[in-house]
């Protein structure tokens, strides 16, 4: 039984076609495995909501596969880019160091500690004359995101990966409490519920847009200076996005509303980050589902952290260049930490909905982008014809009115029988719906 199988108490789904991601790591399987978590966790709660049998849940390989990319392909207009002009890999005088500065208080960071200005070339400099260990602590010691590259073995032997491998997949907790009653039905089995949705990037969107799809209400909630144009138009399908801010008491008073009323709180910040904000105290109806970047137990959590840095620190980089014959580090085709983990999250939804059906309380779980990575490295690659990219084929009909002009969207890469996935809305600007539940 594959490892997510276990965590969520569910069988795992039947996969069917045929491709996969060229790559050391078995990008695909991790696809297949974290999608049709999702898919049987429905699958249960259908049956435990007694909205009729079983369904079958099946995974489609390739579709699987490119849902770990962009799902969304503008017709006539362009997505911005997602990466700064200074982010990367750059060589250090002992090896690599990324340097994660999308964020403008993250480059200004690195900037600081570097003492140099936004040039690549500057940069490159700048970071030649320091040892990569020393230069992440410096970065990481002003509230930056960066990640010297490590090899396998070097982070099974770190403190941090010891204690990440030790951890489980999900920690889950267990409270006394009930959900509400939402409107479930058997072809839109989440329709009604309500998920607060405090997350940022891609990780954390992708649990919510997933649990959109299935037809939760979904509200998204960011400071009004938060800003990720190169994936917004992706990753905001289906929901309705409003701005808090959760320093000022007004504000904080909203959120408090919002969170009374709510079914279902999915947050991306690092560990204590919202308790420091918001109190530690939540409803006891709620279900909270988290994520962090380098796990919840060890000298590292806590840390600032992407997927692209995670993959550095915990040896895909490295284990990537020695198979591709690269003279840098070499990643994964697709950033399938951020996505799995957002997968997994929504399966732990969905299985935490399944459990308070069935009287067992009120589960909460914390997942992280470290954790998956174990998942990852002890998957197995099957060889298929390699996936390169999307063709029209793997499109849906469906025009996507967006913000920012028409769209189209991959074909849903899980299907559970009876309850297609599908979003009520289309994508939406950051801020642009009032702070209530609709
Ligand atoms: C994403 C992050 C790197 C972002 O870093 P930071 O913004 O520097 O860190 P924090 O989590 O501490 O963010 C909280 C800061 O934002 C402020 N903050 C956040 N939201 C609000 C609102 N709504 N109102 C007011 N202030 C806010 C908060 O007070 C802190 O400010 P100060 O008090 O002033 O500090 C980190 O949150 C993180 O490591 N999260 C866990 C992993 C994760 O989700 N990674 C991204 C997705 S995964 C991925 O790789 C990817 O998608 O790509």
């Amino acid at each position: 039984m594959d490892e997510s199988a276990k965590a969520f108490g569910t069988s795992p789904a039947h996969v069917v076609g045929e491709g996969a991601w060229k790559s050391r790591f078995a990008v695909t399987e991790l696809a297949c495995q974290s999608m049709g978590a999702v898919g049987s966790a429905v699958a249960d709660l259908i049956a435990a909501l007694n909205l009729g049998p079983k369904p079958d849940v099946q995974v489609d390989r390739r579709l699987a596969s490119l849902w770990f990319t962009w799902s969304i392909h503008p017709q006539g207009w362009e997505v911005p880019p997602s990466w700064d002009a200074i982010a990367g890999d750059y060589q250090t005088r002992d090896g690599w160091i990324k340097l994660h500065t999308n964020a403008p208080h993250h480059r200004a960071a690195a900037l600081s500690v570097l003492e140099c200005r936004a040039d690549r070339e500057v940069v490159a400099q700048a970071v030649s004359g320091w040892d990569a260990n020393t230069l992440e602590d410096a970065i990481v010691e002003v509230g930056g995101a960066a990640a010297a590259m490590r090899s396998r073995a070097g982070w099974q032997a770190h403190p941090q990966g010891a204690a990440v491998a030790a951890e489980p997949f999900v920690h889950w907790e267990q409270h006394p409490g009930q959900v509400r009653e939402w409107q479930a039905k058997a072809d839109r089995p989440l329709a009604g519920l309500r998920v607060l949705d405090l997350t940022r990037v891609l990780a954390g969107p992708v649990a919510t847009r997933t649990l959109a799809g299935f037809g939760a209400d979904v509200l998204r909630v960011d400071p009004a200076s938060w800003g990720e144009p190169g994936v917004v138009p992706d990753v905001t399908l289906g929901k309705r996005c409003c701005h808090l801010d959760l320093k000022t008491g007004s504000d904080k008073a909203v959120l408090y509303e919002l969170l009374a009323q709510a079914d279902v709180l999915v947050h991306g910040y690092r560990p204590g980050a919202l308790d420091a904000m918001i109190g530690a105290d939540r409803p006891d109806n709620l279900i909270e589902v988290c994520l962090d970047a380098y796990g919840w137990t060890g000298p590292w959590t806590g840390r600032r952290g992407f997927d692209s840095l995670v993959q550095m620190s915990c040896g895909i980089a490295e284990a990537g260049m020695g198979w591709s014959g690269s003279d840098k580090p070499h990643p994964l085709p697709v950033q399938a930490l951020d996505h799995a983990t957002g997968y997994f999250m929504a399966a732990a939804v969905v299985s935490a909905l399944t459990r308070a059906v069935r009287g067992d309380g009120i589960h909460r779980a914390r997942l992280s982008l470290a954790r998956t990575a174990e998942v990852l490295a002890k998957l197995e690659p099957v060889s298929g014809p390699e996936i390169t990219g999307s063709t029209p084929a793997d499109l849906d009909d469906w025009i996507e009115n967006s913000p920012w002009g028409p769209a189209k969207r991959l074909k849903a890469g899980v299907a559970v029988a009876g309850a297609p996935m599908w979003w009520d809305r289309p994508s939406a600007e950051l801020g642009s719906s009032p702070a209530s539940w609709g």
